[in-house]
């Protein structure tokens, strides 16, 4: 996907919005499914580029004091909604770096329409290597079932639609390293490449 027309809709007038870019907030937000790379490509761009990193699915765990399976088992999907559409809202006002959101915060309407103008990238992934990576993690409490690879075939049916809806540039990830896919985002987004010291050893 090249760069297209950031439209979205106005989740509470339902109108369409055309938004213009946004002048401040992350130099890039990463979406996509679980184990397409957005936290490990999120840290390689980060390295690469001399920015920080945020990843919202920490800012929620730390916020909340416990971690992600506890909230799911312990209040229910909703209220980790809830949790994760704050921590997407005050990430995107707040981190000038690098934003990695966790693989369900395209589900809120209300995120979509925020990541409207942002720099946006999707890391895609198919579900054989999508599931080959995340594998049974407890940690990633929708993946936890009888079935993981049915599961995980309609969690991308569902939400493939809506990384495209809100991405401005798509990001093939089955083959390509951690590495290569930083220095392929960094050179989309037009991102500065800081050279980290052990990269100037070998200039
Ligand atoms: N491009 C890649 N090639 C090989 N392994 C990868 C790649 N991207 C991610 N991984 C591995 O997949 C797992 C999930 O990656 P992670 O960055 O946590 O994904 P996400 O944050 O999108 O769920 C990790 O073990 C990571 O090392
Ligand atoms: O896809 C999802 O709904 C989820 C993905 C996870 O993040 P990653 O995509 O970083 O694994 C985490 O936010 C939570 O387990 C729910
Ligand atoms: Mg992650």
């Amino acid at each position: 996907m090249g760069p297209t027309d950031p439209t979205t809709t106005d989740p509470i007038t339902a109108d369409p919005v055309t938004a213009d870019p946004v002048t401040t907030g992350p130099l890039v937000v990463l979406v996509g499914p679980p184990g397409s790379g957005k936290s490990s490509v999120g840290a390689a761009l980060a390295r690469l580029t001399g920015t920080p990193l945020r990843d919202t699915d920490t800012d929620i765990e730390t916020r909340a004091g416990t971690t992600i399976a506890e909230i799911f088992t312990g209040r229910g999907e909703p209220a980790f909604r809830e949790l994760e559409e704050q921590a997407v809202a005050d990430a995107l006002a707040e981190h000038p770096g690098v934003l990695a959101l966790g693989g369900g915060a395209v589900l809120s309407a209300r995120t979509r329409a925020r990541l409207a103008g942002h720099p946006v990238a999707y890391l895609s992934v198919s579900a054989t290597t999508g599931v080959q990576r995340v594998g049974l993690a407890s940690h990633r409490p929708l993946m936890v079932g009888v079935n993981p690879r049915a599961t995980y075939r309609a969690l991308l049916a569902d939400r493939v639609p809506l990384y495209r809806e809100v991405a401005r540039w798509e990001f093939a990830t089955d083959t390509e390293s951690v590495a290569d896919l930083a220095r392929a985002v960094a050179d989309a987004v037009a991102l500065p490449a800081t050279p980290t010291p052990a990269e100037g050893q070998h200039r």
